[in-house]
């Protein structure tokens, strides 16, 4: 048995202050087994294979030379099939943006209970904002709101350059899934020491249901990512770089092309870590289907049903987390 001891997803099931105060509980040498979250043993460790994964470079994929943008689309196009995931490097948010996020985040954990209250009568979980459409942060913080925009700006940046690779024209998913309306998710995770790391995980494995999520971290590492039936660890990152992967709205948009990669974060005993992930998705109303120029009706038929995206996220929140159950349901 493995227990779950991430501050995010984790928390609208456990009490949601449980895992800071067992972390910092002078008598924690062991994990209880209560909150067990059962690990598949036949699974090998994880492998690193740091070098493998995919670097795009923004700043070629919107260059003005059509041939380095559109070898940098194909690459795109290879990082998506291949992997699910890749690095994003020289994408125009400033690093003290970045830096600032992760500085903020923190201090949000360092929070009284009775701070953090404020976050909680909202009905939301309060490590978890809604930033698009509309900003839904009590306090409002300016560094939160231009973060959002800014990694808003790189994720439209990356699906036309997907659309692109797709075969479709550039700005084909921002209309369709009316990108400008799209739903933004601001979620920091605190994933404090954990005396039996090998009995625990961060955060279970799971896909996320938007389109792309970027992710920076503090620096430790604890992403694993599957690839090819295999854990690969997502060591330390380059520097001001973001971490992408893709999801379930774009396996169902491109119908089965790109895959919603599943990853889990894990634990380690000596030092915290914080990742801050933004989810990007399509429009809330948007009807989410197999693109059309992708489907034929005897050699290529659609393998997935049109949904709205909101309905799909009501469907998910009925969810227990874990594997990759919600897109095993729309499968036409
Ligand atoms: O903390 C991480 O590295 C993973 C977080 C994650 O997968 C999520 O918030 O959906
Ligand atoms: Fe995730």
């Amino acid at each position: 048995m493995h227990v779950s001891l991430s501050n995010q997803l984790v928390l609208e099931r456990l009490n949601m202050n449980y895992v800071q105060s067992l972390a910092k509980s002078p008598n924690l040498h062991y994990v209880p087994s209560i909150y067990g979250y059962a690990a598949n043993s036949t699974e090998p460790p994880a492998s690193d294979l740091q070098d493998a994964i995919p670097t795009i470079d923004f700043s070629l994929l919107t260059s003005a030379d059509p041939d380095l943008r559109s070898k940098m689309i194909q690459e795109l196009d290879m990082a998506c099939k291949d992997w699910g995931f890749f690095r994003v490097v020289n994408h125009g948010v400033p690093e003290s943006l970045m830096n600032m996020v992760l500085e903020k985040s923190k201090e949000f954990f360092d929070l009284t209970e009775e701070e953090k209250k404020e976050f909680e009568e909202k009905g939301r979980d309060f490590l978890k904002v809604i930033v698009h459409p509309e900003f839904n942060c009590p306090s409002k913080p300016l560094v939160l709101l231009e973060y959002s925009k800014r990694t808003r700006e790189v994720t439209k940046g990356l699906l036309s350059g997907i659309s692109a690779g797709l075969g479709l024209d550039h700005s084909y998913v921002e209309r369709a899934l009316k990108l400008d309306s799209g739903f933004q998710i601001f979620a920091a995770n605190l994933y404090p020491p954990c005396p039996q790391p090998e009995l625990a995980i961060g955060l279970p494995p799971h896909s996320d249901h938007g389109l792309l999520t970027l992710l920076i971290n503090n620096g430790v590492s604890g992403l694993q990512i599957k690839h090819k039936g295999k854990w690969f660890n997502v060591n330390n990152d380059i520097p001001n770089s973001f971490l992408v992967n893709t999801t379930d709205q774009l396996q169902i948009f491109s119908n089965g092309k790109y895959k919603s990669v599943e990853h889990h974060a894990i634990v380690n005993n000596a030092v915290t870590r914080l990742s801050v992930v933004v989810a990007n998705g399509p429009s809330l109303d948007a009807v989410v289907e197999p693109a059309y120029k992708l489907v034929t009706e005897e050699k290529c038929p659609p393998k997935y049903i049109p949904m709205k995206y909101m309905e799909y996220l009501e469907m998910q929140q009925g969810n227990q987390i874990g594997g990759k159950t919600c897109l095993d349901k729309i499968r036409a």
